[in-house]
């Protein structure tokens, strides 16, 4: 059974889509990255498969049934996200009592060593918070809950640098022990390019790209030489973005680059580079913006 399975899935608001006709499926055990430009629909899909809205058509599926206001499958769930909201006059230590007593397989030890890690002071009233340690109290949470699908909506953007390295670094080694299936949302697409086995792009709505991570690097590369054999060796291929200096192109090509494709560039004087995966999505969707 898929973890989450969506068909068709479209959410309006008034004159706004937000999700266009997507459709996927998450099966279990694997970091998923959800990602995609401002207002691209992220957060949404996020809400409607965590039950905290419906859609407007098609079908979403949760463990097998339908999320909307259904406690059984959404007590396996845990949703952080940045603008989290907890009870003000609470202390953290009360905050953490409260996610122990709603979060079946939450691991009190886990959750008291990532309080340690991330220096959260627990008798601390959570209005008295820095966002920094509200970012940690959430991804605390979210790690501790264990929950069989995690979501982390950009949850960590007010951590530092050196915080959000701790957090990814404790993510991937927890998830190692305890396998479950964790859909990240971010814009630093580069900080997690590591951990990201598959990814969900979403594009004014619609998911333009639905990959394993691996393949999609592989997908994309930076082809650089003379002019009039960049422009020849590109046009087997989806030419995504040109830049000309002088007599020289660099371009980003998506397509097939297996060991023939190589060789063929090779001989017509072209430099093949990978890019990040970061690169590949802002390609991706600035070419579907450019074509527009
Ligand atoms: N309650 C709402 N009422 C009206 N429009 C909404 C509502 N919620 C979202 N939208 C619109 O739906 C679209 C998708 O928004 P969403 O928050 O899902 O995007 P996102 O990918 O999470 O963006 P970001 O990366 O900026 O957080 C946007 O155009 C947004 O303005």
């Amino acid at each position: 059974m898929s973890v989450v399975a969506a068909a068709g899935l479209t959410k309006r608001f008034g004159e706004v889509t937000a999700l266009d006709d997507v459709t996927f499926t998450l099966t279990g055990d694997k970091i998923y990255g959800l990602l995609g430009r401002n207002g691209a629909g992220k957060t949404t899909l996020m809400q409607l498969i965590t039950g905290q809205n419906s859609g407007t058509s098609g079908d979403l599926m949760l463990f097998g049934e339908r999320p909307y206001e259904n406690e059984r499958v959404l007590s396996r769930v845990v949703f952080i996200k940045e603008s989290q909201t907890y009870p003000t006059a609470y202390q953290v230590r009360h905050v953490l009592s409260l996610a122990k007593r709603l979060f079946p397989n939450w691991d009190e030890d886990f959750a008291q060593s990532l309080v340690d890690d991330f220096d959260l002071p627990r008798k601390r009233k959570v209005r008295k918070l820095s966002r920094g340690m509200l970012s940690a109290l959430g991804v605390t949470i979210g790690l501790a809950a264990r929950a069989p699908l995690t979501f982390f909506d950009e949850p960590y953007l007010g951590l530092d640098a050196v915080a959000r390295q701790l957090f990814y670094d404790r993510l991937l080694a927890d998830y190692a022990e305890n396998p479950r299936t964790v859909v990240l949302s971010t814009h630093l697409i580069d900080e997690v390019a590591d951990l990201i086995e598959h990814v969900l792009l979403l594009d004014r709505g619609k998911l333009l790209l639905d990959a394993p991570s691996d393949e999609l690097r592989g997908e994309v590369v930076e082809a650089s030489g003379p002019a009039a054999a960049v422009d020849e060796f590109a046009a087997a291929h989806q030419a995504l973005h040109r830049e000309q200096l002088g007599g020289a192109v660099r371009a980003s090509l998506r397509g097939s680059f297996d060991d023939a494709e190589r060789t063929r560039a090779e001989k017509l004087g072209i430099d093949l580079a990978p890019v990040s995966l970061q690169q590949a999505v802002v390609r991706l969707t600035t070419e579907r913006t450019n074509a527009r």
